[in-house]
């Protein structure tokens, strides 16, 4: 994947969406700017909204009213299938999984964008399929039928399918889930990395909010359909928002590093016992 100047002006842009599902609206006003070289995360409770926003945003749902904009293109509407999927890509939270196809055709999908409709050859193709595998940790199971494999294996393939197909955005519906702990990590700094050392603007959907805090340049918070908040975490994550927006209380701490740590407070955190009380 190659590097590129960073640049101020939004890689993707979402401006005062209105997305409903059969005439009930369930997001209203939403606006989203992705930049080149950063990682913009989307959180929220659930039903608030999140996915219908990225699968707009990867016109995967198209709004009543609203634009979704790439640099170069005031309305995105008016590109091609292919020649959208050549600039952004979207993973989902749910895709069917194919029976009998292995891991490496698979990932092979995600050059559909660069082969056109007639199959022309691919010269970055292989490459992209390689590099992909690599950085996603699915190179060992490369000839392992899919609808084999274990939720978090299929995640990661899933993810290399997004990455091979070399977009400048990269979607991300709660990309750690299924994931055991090492690779909720992996792919988080994979995620930093992309943003870091190639350009890419990603928007990620996490319910974890520390993680969010952490993998996140800004956060857009949503509730019921609004955004409610968006800036950098510290800014948006604090404790008033989180407990109005979650309709729980959630402590928030800020450590040396500037980092934001969230902890919600239900009746099943345990007090803490003093030696005294023992
Ligand atoms: N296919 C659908 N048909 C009708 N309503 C839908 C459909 N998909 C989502 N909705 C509704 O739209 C609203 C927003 O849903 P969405 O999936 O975008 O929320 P979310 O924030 O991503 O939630 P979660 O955290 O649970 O994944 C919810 O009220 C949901 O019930």
């Amino acid at each position: 994947m190659p590097s590129t100047t960073p640049s101020d002006a939004p890689a993707l842009r979402g401006e005062d969406l209105r997305l409903a599902y059969h005439g009930t609206v369930v997001v209203e006003r939403a606006g989203l700017r992705l930049l080149p070289g950063e990682v913009t995360a989307l959180i929220g409770p659930n039903g608030s909204g999140k996915s219908t926003v990225l699968r707009a945003l990867a016109r995967l749902h198209k709004p009543e009213a609203g634009t979704v904009a790439l640099p170069d293109v005031p309305d995105t509407r008016t590109l091609s299938a292919s020649e959208f999927a050549r600039r952004v890509t979207l993973l989902s939270q749910s895709r069917p999984t194919p029976s009998g196809v292995c891991v490496r055709d698979v990932v092979g999908y995600g050059r559909h964008p660069h082969r056109g409709r007639w199959r022309q050859s691919d010269p970055d193709g292989p490459r992209a399929i390689a590099w992909a595998m690599d950085v996603t940790g699915t190179t060992a199971m490369a000839e392992r039928p899919v609808d084999e494999l274990s939720g978090g294996e299929l995640q990661r393939v899933w993810l290399a399918t997004c990455l091979a197909q070399d977009t400048r955005v990269l979607l991300l519906d709660e990309p750690t889930t299924y994931l055991d702990l090492r690779y909720q990590v992996e792919i988080l700094d994979l995620v930093r990395d992309l943003a870091d050392d190639h350009g890419v603007a990603v928007g990620v959907v996490l319910h974890d909010l520390d993680q969010a805090a952490a993998v996140a340049d800004h956060v857009v918070l949503l509730r019921r359909g609004e955004v409610v908040g968006a800036g950098l975490p510290h800014e948006v994550l604090t404790a008033d928002a989180l407990t109005e927006t979650y309709g729980i209380r959630i402590d928030v701490t800020v450590d040396e590093h500037g980092r934001v740590h969230t902890r919600p407070v239900g009746r099943h955190t345990r007090r803490t016992r003093t030696l005294a009380a023992v």
